[in-house]
């Protein structure tokens, strides 16, 4: 095992490369890159990092230098021959051949593609401009390399009893939550934490406590593997996943009328119905507001496996949901629900005694997993904090997210007064967002 303070001590002086792998990366988005490869392959998009928490002034904590040679660094990766054999070869939720061998062609001979940075009102401006299957695949090493360098420029000022004490701290925390989580039963939890981890080899370290403390779902425990491809390759573990926001943000976006405005997140669920089954059949219904999107749903979306309920009050999610199945003919016992927001140890318990014997409950949790050193230096100054990168425009035109919670909301204002409109969204209540 990698003794990681000692490490953080002995790297300060060369490039410690932050991402290595193009596979260092949560396994949805090699699924939705596949599907668009398919289905939009000329579509134009932006994405572009927000930084929610205005408080953390980056472009002061990071130095463009640092930054700009993580990025290069990230552009100067290809598919690994062992990489791309794990892709074609494995076994992905039962299914062979998950990756169809044109998309592998393409993902061979895959670079990142370029950058633009800036420095604004001590925050970055940095976007990626091209072929949406492309540029979406900057988000999450993006968001990673941020993450890690902020953390870096903190660990950087400190001695090596000091990281030694700082691990220790963070690992007990790590423990300690998986001790709890041990109590409940029947649970059944991932990691979806690579974007805004700590370091690669931290969540590496928090997905082998996982293993270890919680057990394997495959052999009865209630650990059910991580989204981060890499990890599950190198611990030849489960790799999860389901489908974001991108998607009918991006859809959204391409639609002329007020009518195909509506119709869109359908089209894009009609569209990955035709890809998967079975367990890929998660339904994300909160781009737009989950009550009207289960009001206005076909027939044959009730028939899928689940939902994953990502913003807003998680438990009115569940309910709204468990009562659109009911009224569809549907047995909520036999429906999957996902719980992925912000989640906390309190949190998932208090999920877990309210819908466990209603629903088939599962748990991905990311950040306070991979990323919890919340109090354990001066300042605060490894926290984590709500950093994103979104498409922010799809063949020139401004894409919008309304979301269950109005903090989590994107797009000019104009934009979203339509969205509202045309999807029936009133007044929604706030939520603090954390991560
Ligand atoms: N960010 C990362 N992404 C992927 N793998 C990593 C990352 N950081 C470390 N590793 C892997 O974890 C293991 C331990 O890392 P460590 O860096 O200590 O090894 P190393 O042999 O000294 O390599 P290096 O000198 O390149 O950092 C190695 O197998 C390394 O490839
Ligand atoms: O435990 P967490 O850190 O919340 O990890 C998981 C979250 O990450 C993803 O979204 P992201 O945060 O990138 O965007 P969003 O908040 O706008 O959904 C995902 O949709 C989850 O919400
Ligand atoms: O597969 C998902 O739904 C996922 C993975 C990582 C982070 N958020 C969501």
């Amino acid at each position: 095992m990698v003794d990681i303070a000692t490490r953080v001590h002995n790297h300060k002086w060369k490039i410690d490369p932050i991402v290595r792998s193009l596979i260092d990366t949560d396994f949805y988005k090699l699924l939705m890159c596949q599907s668009i490869f398919r289905n939009h392959p000329d579509t134009q998009v932006t994405f572009s990092l927000i930084n929610r928490t205005k408080s953390v002034r980056l472009a002061e904590l990071v130095d463009e230098g640092e930054l700009r040679e993580q990025l290069d660094y990230a552009r100067s990766l290809r598919l690994a021959r062992g990489e791309s054999t794990w892709l074609r070869g494995n076994t992905f939720y039962g299914k062979r051949q998950m990756f169809r061998s044109d998309f592998m062609e393409w993902f061979e001979g895959f670079q990142l593609p370029p950058y633009h940075l800036e420095k604004r009102d001590g925050q970055y401006e940095l976007t990626f401009e091209g072929k949406w299957h492309e540029v979406m695949l900057w988000e999450i090493p993006a968001l990673a390399i941020l993450m890690e360098l902020r953390g870096r420029a903190v660990l950087d000022r400190m001695g090596k009893f000091e990281l030694q004490v700082l691990y220790a701290r963070a690992m007990t925390r790590v423990w300690e939550k998986i001790e709890a989580l041990r109590e409940l039963p029947d649970l059944k939890i991932a990691d979806f934490g690579t974007r805004r981890r700590h370091s690669f080899l931290w969540q590496d370290w928090c997905v082998q406590a996982m293993l270890e403390g919680l057990g394997d779902s495959a052999k009865g425990g209630a650990f059910t593997g991580t989204s981060n491809c890499l990890i599950a390759m190198r611990r030849d573990i489960e790799a999860v996943g389901t489908n974001a926001h991108e998607l009918p943000m991006v859809y959204a976006a391409l639609s002329e009328t007020d009518e195909t405005l509506r119709r869109a997140p359908y089209k894009v669920l009609a569209d990955w119905h035709e890809e998967h089954e079975g367990n890929l059949r998660i339904i994300l219904p909160d781009t737009y507001g989950t009550k009207g999107f289960l009001e206005l749903a076909p027939d044959w979306l009730a028939g899928w496996t689940g939902i994953r309920i990502d913003s807003g009050d998680p438990a009115s999610g569940a309910e709204d949901a468990i009562a659109w199945w009911r009224a569809r003919g549907e047995d909520p016992r036999d429906k999957l629900v996902i719980f992925s927001d912000g989640l906390t140890v309190d949190k998932i318990r208090e999920l877990h005694a309210q819908f466990s014997g209603r629903v088939k409950v599962s748990f991905g949790w990311g950040t306070l997993l991979t990323n919890d050193f919340r109090k354990l230096v001066p300042d605060d100054g490894l926290a984590p904090f709500s950093l994103v990168c979104k498409a922010i425009s799809a063949n020139g035109r401004p894409t919008v997210k309304l979301s269950d919670n109005p903090e989590k909301a994107m797009g000019p204002e104009a934009e979203i007064a339509r969205y509202k409109r045309v999807f029936g969204v009133g007044d929604q209540q706030a939520f603090d967002v954390v991560v």
